[in-house]
């Protein structure tokens, strides 16, 4: 990742912790009975509610983020000390380090625990002041994930500043999300153990131990999938691992009549979306979303796409990404995409086929009331098919996009959209019931099978 990369990312975090700002640290948290009016009641729940889940989707950016600074770290060791990069990473896990300190020194005051080898700086804040929150800290999350969410800035300052009632209910939230956090943290490659390692308490010490085991190799973070039980597979597709790729793959070998990429920007395309320019221009389509949700098994539909960030109507949130192949190809009927360019003319339609190679848009599945939609684009030097949010969409809801007319009915299939504007499927269906929908089992991916066993 180069310096400008960062500083883009860099500047993404600043909005975000803007958002995070603005919503910790507010006094919201008077007593319910306070209000006697409904309304004001009902609103007042929605508009709590909301500002959790601001601070649950600030967590999962804030521990993206600081992967990515640990990611640039390790690549960049000879940048030399002064790098921003740098600089922020070691702030961040001083930050992160401080924090745990002071939570196990406030629960060696609670429960008298062994306190062998604290080292001074801990001995110290056992004899400062008491504070309650801090213990309870423990108790709810496990060090494992106490010491993920404490890479997080918005987790820090929400225990700080947040009122007595909207944390301890942020606390569950965070609790219920438990394996989806340490998944996510794992598929980022955070080093969550390193602000334990110097404290040798018999809890701590058998949390490292436990997590030892689970410290085989991720490659990309959309090569994992969490289960509906909780365990972490591989999407696989023919026996073979689903890959993710950043650019859609053009084989001349593929288009004997023309051997032209057919994604490459002509003037017939238009201007570019982003500037307008009419020229071939510089710009690339942005694509931090796709670093802000998770694979996960829905049941009967098999991989499915959730939301770990609230995203906005309109908001572009991936490419779809294949192997590019002539509009003939019949190799693929699960993920094929027929792709033209805006201004249709003939001879540009392409295949996308994203078996195999593809990115994590491929896993979106279908809903006949869908909240983000296919569209054509002129941006750069090339012509893409978009996924964007035709409304906003909440942190943990399911992306889901139309297929079009005539998907399940070429492939034999029902939906298992379950809402009320279904077009194929006239069953009201529970969510245990057969698959109808489902065209593959899942590998589950065995060097992490014990994953479950160690950790939950
Ligand atoms: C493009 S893939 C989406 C990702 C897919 N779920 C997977 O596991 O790789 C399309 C396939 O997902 C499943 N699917 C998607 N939406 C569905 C729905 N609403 N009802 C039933 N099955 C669905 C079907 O098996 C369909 O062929």
């Amino acid at each position: 990742m180069s310096s400008d990369e960062l500083s883009v990312l860099e500047t993404e975090y600043f909005r975000g912790t803007s958002v995070q700002e603005s919503t910790v640290g507010t006094n919201e948290d008077q007593e319910w009975s306070d209000y006697d009016d409904g309304e004001i009641y009902e609103n007042r729940i929605t508009r709590t509610k909301k500002r959790r889940r601001k601070i649950l989707a600030a967590i999962y950016f804030d521990i993206n983020h600081v992967s990515i600074l640990r990611r640039f770290f390790r690549a960049r060791r000879g940048a030399g000390a002064a790098h921003h990069g740098i600089v922020r990473y070691k702030a961040e896990c001083a930050h992160t380090a401080n924090f745990i300190d002071h939570v196990v020194a406030q629960t060696a005051i609670a429960h008298g625990f062994e306190p062998f080898d604290l080292d001074c700086e801990i001995e110290t804040q056992i004899h400062r002041s008491k504070d309650p929150r801090s213990v309870v800290l423990v108790t709810q999350l496990g060090w494992k994930l106490l010491a993920i969410c404490a890479h997080s800035e918005a987790f820090r300052r929400a225990c700080k500043e947040m009122g007595r009632t909207q944390w301890s209910m942020l606390l569950g939230e965070i609790s219920q999300n438990r394996r989806s956090l340490e998944v996510f943290a794992r598929s980022r490659s955070l080093e969550w153990r390193g602000p334990l390692l110097h404290l040798r308490t018999r809890s701590i010490y058998e949390t490292l131990v436990r997590a030892d085991i689970d410290l085989a190799a991720v490659g990309h973070p959309h090569h994992l999938v969490r289960m509906a039980d909780g365990r972490v597979a591989c999407p696989t597709y023919e026996d073979k691992l689903q890959e993710n790729i950043e650019q859609s793959i053009f084989r001349s070998s593929d288009w004997p009549l023309s051997r032209r990429d057919p994604t490459m920007r002509v003037p017939a395309d238009g201007e570019c979306d982003l500037c307008f320019s009419k020229n071939i221009c510089d710009c690339t389509v942005p694509s931090l979303a796709g670093d802000l949700v998770e694979l996960v098994e829905y049941r009967g539909k098999g991989v499915g796409v959730r939301a770990l960030a609230n995203f906005k109507s309109d908001d572009i949130l991936g490419l779809y990404l294949g192997e590019l192949r002539p509009r003939e190809y019949k190799g693929d009927p699960i993920y094929s995409l027929l792709q033209q360019p805006k201004m249709r003319f003939p001879g540009r339609e392409a295949i996308i086929s994203s078996k195999q190679y593809g990115n994590w848009t491929r896993f979106i599945n279908h809903s006949c009331d869908p909240c983000t939609m296919f569209r054509r684009r002129t941006v750069g030097d090339r012509i893409y098919t978009t996924i964007e949010a035709v409304r906003d969409i909440s942190i943990f809801e399911e992306i889901t996009v139309d297929y079009g007319k005539g998907y399940f009915t070429a492939n034999k299939m029902l939906c298992l959209c379950r809402t009320a504007a279904c077009r194929y499927n006239n069953q009201t269906g529970s969510a245990d019931q057969p698959p109808a929908g489902s065209h593959k089992d899942m590998d589950i991916y065995k060097p992490l099978d014990i994953y479950k066993a160690c950790d939950l």
